[in-house]
């Protein structure tokens, strides 16, 4: 029987050799990756992938087979499973104060790339507590490792309960608090009320009370019950806060700032909450018509927008008489909150 010469034994055996040394080449190339270091399990046990971007992988490269392009591909995969935005609890809350700006607040910090807070207030610390951390959670918006997640209900601030309940879900959570003079905020208080109800008294009505004096004639004195009038009152409040949290924790906003000079206000809260300082003037401008300043661009919009028609409401004409009662009602209260605070916010 005649061997055909292209299957000699000398042939197969060349075959063999480039065979075995094709698979050494494999092998080694293989072994020149750290498999415990890439590994899928390892990766995901390390949860972040900036740990990998300093490693460096040298590959063999095989007959044209690019192994380098071959990483970066799983490189690129598995940055995107690792970087599945999830949702987290919130690490910083705007807590307060209603009608002083926390909408402006929070709309200016959703500017930031490492911010995403829930829309709507979320209530939770108030009358949702009941429901649990997982629904509260569930109302967060997902978030990327190294992103802020943030709400904002300005009921908190008064909420008895509220300190002790934030600080059950993180005692190092920080907390933001617009304040803004008493007594505008309570004018403001009161246009909300009645832009809903019509048929509202006037606020000098509602603010002042009749009250009898010694020698029988009647006096005005300022209806220390009535809310708008009550929510003006913040050294209570913020005693209540600053029984569980440390004075590091809240920052104190101050709403006259925030629409006299954003850009400033917004450097302090980016610096307290952590963040690069990329909120700037840059992202601002004064609307006249609106009478407050206006986003350039902000999150899902790079168009400039101002906030609704709710927020920078007209005032109505208030009775100076009144303005002034209410202004030596507040000084004492005013005067202890700055005490407590450490800050002058020079309220009239
Ligand atoms: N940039 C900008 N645009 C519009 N409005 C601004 C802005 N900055 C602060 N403000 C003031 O915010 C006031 C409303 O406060 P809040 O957002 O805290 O109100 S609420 O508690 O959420 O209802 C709102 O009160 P009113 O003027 O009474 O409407 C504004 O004075």
């Amino acid at each position: 029987m005649k061997f055909c010469p292209a299957f000699s034994k000398q042939t197969i055996f060349i075959y063999f050799i480039l065979l075995f040394l094709f698979y050494l080449f494999y092998i080694l190339n293989i072994c020149s990756v750290d498999e415990e270091k890439f590994s899928l399990k390892s990766f995901f046990k390390t949860h972040h992938i900036s740990n990998y971007k300093s490693a460096t992988i040298r590959f063999v490269s095989l007959l044209g087979y690019n192994a380098e392009d071959s990483f970066e591909n799983k490189y690129r995969r598995l940055k995107k499973q690792n970087l599945v935005p999830i949702k987290r609890l919130p690490d910083a809350l705007i807590i307060g104060v209603k009608k002083c700006g926390t909408r402006a607040l929070l709309e200016f910090l959703r500017a930031h790339p490492d911010v995403r807070a829930a829309g709507s207030e979320v209530h939770f610390f108030d009358k949702f507590y009941h429901k649990g951390f997982q629904w509260y959670r569930e109302k967060m918006p997902p978030t990327l490792e190294g992103q802020i997640t943030m709400e904002k209900t300005p009921s908190y601030w008064v909420t008895r309960s509220a300190p002790r309940r934030v600080y059950a879900m993180n005692p190092a959570v920080r907390l933001l608090a617009v304040v803004r003079d008493p007594v505008t905020r309570a004018i403001s208080d009161y246009t909300q009320s009645a832009s809903k109800r019509p048929t509202l008294p006037r606020f000098e009505d509602l603010a002042l009370v009749n009250s009898t004096v010694g020698w029988g004639g009647t006096w005005s004195v300022v209806d220390a019950s009535w809310p708008p009038v009550r929510l003006g009152v913040y050294a209570r409040p913020l005693r209540r806060w600053l029984r569980r949290f440390p004075r590091s924790r809240l920052l104190l906003i101050s709403g006259e700032r925030l629409v006299a000079d954003p850009a400033a206000e917004m450097a302090r809260v980016q610096k307290f909450l952590g963040l690069k300082q990329v909120i700037t003037e840059k992202h601002f401008y004064f609307n006249s018509t609106k009478g407050f300043p206006c986003l350039l661009k902000s999150e899902g919009q790079s168009i400039p927008h101002c906030l609704g028609k709710t927020k920078g409401r007209s005032h109505p004409f208030i009775d100076p008489v009144a303005i002034e009662r209410l202004r030596e009602y507040y000084r004492p209260f005013n005067e202890r909150f700055y005490e407590l605070s450490g800050i002058n916010f020079g309220w009239p």
